[in-house]
């Protein structure tokens, strides 16, 4: 059995173009490396599937895939909402700095709970100087809420979390299973993920990047939320390629829909943290009877072992706690946290996801036994440190008017221009015919026969 360990070898894909993106850190070079992950493993997917005879070399457009990092999607005549809830971000606190993450709003109203405020920025200014930013964490942290300081790496590295992360592989992968894969007579090798239907259980970006890599090459991705769920920044941007329907799981009916599409699923993402997704009646035990012949994937935040292992989460505040954004502070000459220039854990951690999802359906269709997998921001976050930047050329900062597609995307929300994709594999290269759309506005049912 060899499912996917590691970024592959640089001989085994091409490159072209050069620059990097400005950072403390590899950023480039790991956007780079995990869309040639992607890559790598659909042209031995291509092979093991018979749509091509020897797999194809990864041809991966280096400044695109750093761009692709940031935000794929430019609006043309509006405005994307703000990425962050007016309170979200760093503070100074009495011995060090923090951040909050409250764009959803049960986190920000169990950070105002704990800071005993209503809540501008000035009034949560002023609330958190006083406090011991490792108290303020724990305490958000304790009401269900989201919250990191700002950790140095020597002190992540010596935290039991910090020591556990090192201890994960970067795609843990467990249980093994053998599974039967459905015929899908739509695979071609210009689009060989035709036919294949990907349950979409993730949110915000991490997560969703996987889902939409894999529309990219023809999946057909039915993402579900809880109805009324939104994250108005980020979808025109992530629901490219998608079919995205609302789900009431706290209800019978609801959870019957939900195992019904997981019984006909080829593939299953979620970025739900252990536990959560055996809190709503989808526990481990259920979706291997309900959906035996399915490949799994998920990610969470902070590593499977270790104190945090449940703890909520996002990019941003992982590169507060493992000292990213220290890092930057000390590369940059900065008085304030300095994270990366994209998010680019939550990005990394999605291709490999794709890059998991294709290795696993590699293997079962070589006749092998497969598992499930398992990623984190924080693992991948170690990935990251132990890059080394190569970047040659010109700093890349901003997407310019030829690294667009020419034609406009009719997207949900209005026309705007989608980046030209950043990767090929033989005759497939990335594309999606479906736009990008609001969240539960399709019907929870598969488009594929
Ligand atoms: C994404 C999260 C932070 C979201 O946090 P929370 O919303 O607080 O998560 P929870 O799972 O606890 O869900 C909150 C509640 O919603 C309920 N819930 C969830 N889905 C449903 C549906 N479909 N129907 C009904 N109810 C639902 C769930 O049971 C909980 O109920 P109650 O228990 O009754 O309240 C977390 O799930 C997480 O850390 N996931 C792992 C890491 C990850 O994916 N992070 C985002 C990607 S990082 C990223 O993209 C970025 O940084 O940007």
């Amino acid at each position: 059995m060899s499912l996917l360990a590691a970024l592959p070898p640089s001989e085994a894909y091409q490159v072209a173009g050069s620059g990097a993106l400005p950072s403390a850190f590899a950023v480039s070079e790991l956007a780079t490396a995990s869309f040639a992950a992607v890559g790598h493993e659909l042209g031995r997917f291509m092979q093991a599937t018979s749509l091509v005879s020897l797999p194809p070399k990864a041809m991966v457009d280096h400044r695109l895939a750093s761009l692709w990092f940031g935000y794929s999607f430019k609006p043309e005549g509006w405005d994307m909402p703000s990425l962050w809830d007016p309170i979200a971000g760093d503070y100074r606190g009495a011995d060090g700095w923090i951040r909050l993450h409250t764009n959803l709003p049960h986190h920000r109203k169990a950070a105002l709970k704990v800071l005993a405020t209503e809540g501008d920025r000035a009034a949560v200014t002023q609330a958190i100087k006083s406090w011991s930013v490792s108290n303020l964490e724990t305490d958000i942290v304790a009401q269900g809420g989201v919250a990191a300081a700002m950790r140095s790496r020597a002190e992540w590295l010596d935290h039991p979390q910090g020591r556990a992360v090192t201890r994960d592989p970067l795609i843990g992968w467990h249980g093994p299973r053998r599974i039967t894969l459905r015929d899908r007579p739509q695979a071609r090798a210009d689009r060989p993920l035709a036919g294949l239907r990907v349950l979409d259980m993730t949110r915000v970006l991490a997560g969703p990047v996987s889902t939409r890599t894999l529309a990219g090459f023809g999946a057909d991705v039915l993402r579900i939320d809880p109805p009324g769920w939104d994250e108005p920044g980020v979808i025109p941007d992530i629901s490219l390629g998608k079919r995205c329907a609302y789900l009431d799981l706290k209800t019978p009916a609801g959870l019957e829909k939900l195992q019904e599409l997981l019984a006909q699923a080829d593939v299953f993402v979620h970025g739900y943290r252990p536990g959560a997704l055996d809190a709503l009646g989808l526990t481990k035990e259920v979706r291997d009877t309900v959906a035996p012949n399915r490949v799994e994937v998920t990610l969470d935040a902070y590593g499977w072992q270790g104190p945090w292992a449940t703890r909520r989460g996002f990019d941003s505040l992982v590169q507060m706690s493992a000292g990213i954004a220290d890092a930057g502070r000390v590369w940059a000459g900065a008085d304030k946290p300095t994270p990366l220039p994209v998010q680019a854990l939550d990005h990394a951690t999605g291709y490999l996801m794709a890059a998991a999802v294709l290795s696993a359906l590699t293997e079962a269709a070589s006749g092998h036994s497969i598992m499930d997998g398992r990623l984190s921001l924080a693992r991948t976050a170690e990935l990251l440190a132990s890059l080394a930047k190569s970047g040659t050329g010109d700093p890349i900062t901003a997407a310019e008017p030829g690294d667009y597609a020419s034609r406009s995307e009719e997207s949900g929300w209005g026309p705007g221009k989608r980046l030209n994709p950043a990767l090929s594999v033989g005759e497939a290269r990335m594309h999606w015919p479906v736009p990008a759309s609001r969240l539960g506005t399709s019907d929870p049912t598969w488009q594929t026969t």
